[in-house]
């Protein structure tokens, strides 16, 4: 059953801009622009693209703090904006630029502030509150004012805060940004388990990938307000026109890169050398072609990264393999 439904949805912003010494001129931005999706509950969902895509448009609009132009949102059956106090006890939000904490406050006033906000029952706030003590580490932060903590126990507080209430649906607006690698993975391990262990479904906004190969089955990338992809990780190879490439060992350096139709030499480097092929053919015709013709000491295939897909999708954007070539064989 869909928790989330956007249907057609728009979102207009106008802008003024300075024209000349004196003149202003108006013009509209169209930050989301016939936007449509639905999420199922119990879902991880990665909400990913460019800079400007739409990301944090659509989940201001999903929590009610903007209203979309045009258009229908649900979450939980509810309209956000018309019912944002009702939502506000079925969602929680994380903006990792931001804190929703109190500055000048430990961190356990804050939380007892969410408390009566949202007039937690006792047993529940400690069940929630205990459970993310121990799995964000929390324990030794509790008495320590918010502006005093790193911005990874900033963080992990912030999450914490987010789910005392046991909301349905949880956003996180780049909640790794920033952080070192423990406290990235730290993170990570926490709310696949919150996922796992509540089906909290989740809208995950963020700008490093490893956050939806860890955590997210299921990925929608957004650019200019539009949803450009929907689906699984492994399918972004095949939209992204990706390519997988083939290491090869020679048993000695060859003068010139391999010939053989169906991939290129994207990298040489003493007898290794590496070929670019499209992710969606096999690598067996490939391999049978170059040990005709060369001799192999050894090879091996690497996936593309997804980063290097996003980039193509986007447009405009160099691969690995065709960085490496720039400094090697062009560069040779
Ligand atoms: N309050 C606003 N007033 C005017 N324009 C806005 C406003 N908020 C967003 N925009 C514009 O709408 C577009 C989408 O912005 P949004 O912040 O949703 O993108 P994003 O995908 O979250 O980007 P980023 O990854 O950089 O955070 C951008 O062109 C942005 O400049």
């Amino acid at each position: 059953m869909a928790i989330i439904e956007v249907e057609d949805v728009a979102r207009t912003f106008t802008v003024r801009r300075k024209v000349g010494r004196l003149k202003r001129e108006r013009s509209e931005v169209r930050a989301v622009d016939g936007l449509s999706f639905e999420v199922a509950a119990g879902e991880m969902v990665g909400y990913i693209g460019p800079n400007g895509a739409g990301k944090s448009t659509t989940i201001k609009m999903l929590t009610g703090i903007l209203v979309p132009s045009e258009g229908r949102l649900r979450v939980a059956g509810a309209d956000p904006s018309r019912e944002r106090v009702r939502l506000a006890r079925r969602i929680g939000v994380v903006f990792g630029q931001r804190t929703t904490l109190w500055w000048d406050l430990p961190l356990r006033d804050s939380y007892e502030l969410a408390r009566r906000i949202y007039r937690i029952e006792d047993a529940r706030y400690r069940r929630n509150l205990d459970r993310c003590i121990d799995l964000l580490e929390l324990g030794p932060l509790l008495d320590v004012p918010v502006r005093q903590l790193s911005l990874g126990q900033r963080m992990r507080g912030d999450i914490a805060a987010a789910l005392l209430h046991d909301p349905d649906v949880l956003y996180l607006d780049e909640p790794t940004i920033g952080l070192d690698v423990v406290s990235k993975n730290r993170v990570r391990e926490f709310l696949a388990e919150i996922n796992a262990e509540s089906g909290t479904t989740v809208l995950l906004t963020t700008h490093d990938l490893t956050d939806i190969e860890r955590l997210c089955s299921r990925v929608m990338v957004i650019d200019h307000g539009r949803v450009v992809y929907d689906g699984g990780l492994e399918g972004l190879h095949n939209v992204g026109g990706s390519e997988r490439t083939l290491v090869v060992d020679l048993a000695a350096p060859e003068p010139d890169p391999i010939s053989i139709p169906g991939a290129r030499v994207v990298r040489m480097e003493g007898p290794r050398q590496w070929l670019a092929f499209p992710a969606t053919d096999s690598a067996a015709p490939l391999v049978a072609a170059i040990a005709a013709r060369y001799p192999l000491v050894d090879l091996s295939v690497k996936e593309p990264a997804i980063e290097d897909v996003i980039a193509r999708m986007y447009g405009g954007g160099t691969t690995e393999g065709e960085r490496s070539l720039e400094g090697s064989v062009a560069g040779a």
